[in-house]
């Protein structure tokens, strides 16, 4: 008996047993989609069929097209992310089912998530009645009049923004990405936060330090998103901080300064800290008896349960930072880089700015932009070639059967609806590398799916920023056009190749264009 106890200690016996193990560990769910009639690709152990995409040799986006392109005759698919099993959708009608008809199937994203990070307590993270009681009350804090109220905090960015510009105006090529993120850090640090940051005229200023150490992930950040995704049990074990410590400091100590100075104060900004700190000292926004409408008895108690403290407005204003800057600052580049490519375009969509800056006695107020319908088939066609989240996820909350299947879902599954692959389809999209804006006249959209575009998701888990996320790229990019020329120069890279590494669609140079001033 000692012997073979002995034996079983031989170092080489016990790491071929322990590899055996972790064999097995990692192929054991290798047959889930052919036991279940789901089409699936052969996956690698270790990776599933996610090998270029965790190894950073493709980007995001490149990764989920050719996905999507694997099954063309298919509404569905299945897939491994290292040993976990994900269903992904190809069928706009079963989109239109896991984040409408069925929503209470999938209510939540399904990213693990460690709760010990004070900033995680945010509307994206959390789940179940906390995020549905917080999501009510904060909805009314995004309807058009709060937002309507706040566009003079976007004009006075605007203004920074197009000095800048002109300093910019050289000839020389010039990185347009970080003129516009300069831009929406001023913006939403300016509506989330309260404060005027001034990245655009400040180099060093701590937000934008904050800012880049939030979009350029570390090679550690990265490895433990892998973990989070291959082995969530262990990485919530680990009690693993996703969030640098020093950017949850630095923005738990803005906002309590901020809410100090407010409450001594009677000047109102009708920024997002102002509601916020409305919602909590009063529970709800003034005139805003809706916050609690619409929902069952239930859900209308989970919302007046919400109690906003300190902790839980500088996770909001946060994630609205986080969710907010670079998402925004994307699309502006990418516009720009379309727009010099399309010359015909761009002088199209100057007039149309022009016009209605002209009917509003020369200003430009949120009415007019409202009005510059070129305007927002040209932001449309951009978040359709370049949306910023190339995929969204759900998870199951319990067996689901698959409309018009037989296939069940267990409860846990994750769902990913591929937005990248659903926007560069020839099918909805004929041509789809072309940028053509007319594709979003109210008549071209009446013919296609209208679950064909999603870049700001779907359902009741939809974006919560949407109207302003539009606002102020729309700003963004008239401050550009509006008496500057955007072209192409040497350094621009056509076509654009994406990001590896970053989880919002990105160039990977950069967008190098020449900006020069309209005669
Ligand atoms: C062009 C800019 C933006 C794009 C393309 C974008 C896109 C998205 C997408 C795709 C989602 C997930 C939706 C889903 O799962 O169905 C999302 C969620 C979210 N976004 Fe945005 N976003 C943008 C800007 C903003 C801004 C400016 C804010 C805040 C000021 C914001 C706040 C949020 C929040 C809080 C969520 C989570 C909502 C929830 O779980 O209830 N986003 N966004």
């Amino acid at each position: 008996m000692m012997d073979i106890f002995n034996q079983f200690l031989d170092p080489f016996l016990l790491t071929g047993f322990l590899i055996g193990v972790l064999y097995f560990y990692f192929i054991a769910t290798f047959d889930f989609w052919a036991n279940n009639g789901v089409p699936y690709r052969k996956p690698t152990l270790l990776l599933g069929n996610f090998g270029p995409l965790l190894l950073f040799k493709k980007s995001q986006q490149d990764g989920i097209y050719d996905m999507y392109n694997w099954f063309k005759n298919e509404r569905y698919f299945g897939v491994y992310r290292v040993r976990s099993p994900i269903f992904i959708l190809r069928d706009p009608d079963l989109v239109k089912s896991v984040c409408v008809k069925d929503f209470s199937c999938f209510p939540n994203r399904g990213i693990p998530v460690n709760t010990q990070d004070p900033l995680s307590g945010h509307l994206f993270n959390l789940e179940g009645k906390k995020w549905k009681g917080l999501r009510s009350k904060l909805t009314p804090t995004f309807s058009s009049g709060k937002i309507k109220r706040m566009f003079y905090l976007l004009v006075e960015c605007s203004e920074e923004f197009q000095k800048l510009i002109r300093h910019s105006a050289t000839g020389a090529p010039v990185e347009v990405r970080e003129l516009a993120a300069k831009f929406t850090i001023d913006v939403i640090g300016s509506c989330a936060f309260g404060i005027q940051i001034n990245a655009l005229a400040n180099e060093d200023s701590e937000f934008r330090i904050m800012a880049s150490k939030l979009s350029k992930p570390s090679y550690k950040t990265t490895l433990w998103r892998m973990l989070r995704t291959s082995m969530p049990r262990l990485y919530k074990l680990l009690g693993v901080q996703v969030i640098h410590p020093e950017v949850t400091t630095f923005f738990k100590n803005v906002v309590s300064q901020m809410i100090r100075e407010r409450e001594k104060s009677t000047i109102k900004r009708h920024d997002f800290m102002d509601l916020l700190i409305e919602l909590k000292n009063k529970g709800s926004l003034e005139g805003d008896n809706g916050s609690t409408q619409g929902l069952n008895e239930e859900d209308a108690q989970a919302a007046k349960d919400i109690v906003l403290d300190e902790n839980s407005i500088a996770a909001q204003a946060f994630v609205f930072f986080a969710a907010g800057y670079e998402t925004s600052s994307t699309s502006i580049s990418f516009c720009l880089h379309e727009l010099a490519l399309n010359p015909q375009i761009q002088e199209k969509l100057r007039e149309d700015i022009l016009q209605g800056i002209e009917k509003h006695d020369g200003k430009l107020n949120y009415d007019s932009i409202q009005e510059m319908k070129y305007l927002d088939m040209v932001v449309q066609e951009t978040l359709r070639k370049y949306p910023p989240a190339p995929l969204m996820s759900r998870r199951c909350e319990y067996p689901y059967q698959v409309p018009g299947t037989k296939i069940e879902l267990p409860a846990g599954m994750r769902v990913v609806i591929p937005t990248y692959g659903l926007h560069h389809d020839p099918d909805h999209y004929p041509n789809p590398e072309q940028f053509i804006p007319e594709r979003f006249t109210d008549e071209n959209k009446r013919t296609r799916h209208p679950y064909t575009y999603l870049p700001f998701g779907e359902g009741p888990r939809n974006c919560i920023g949407m109207r302003f996320a539009l606002l102020q790229t729309k700003v963004g990019i008239i401050s550009f056009v509006k008496n500057h020329r955007v072209e192409v120069c040497e350094k621009t890279t056509v076509p654009i190749k994406f990001s590896k590494r970053s989880l919002v669609t990105t160039s990977e140079g950069g967008f190098w264009l020449k900006i020069s001033p309209l005669e």
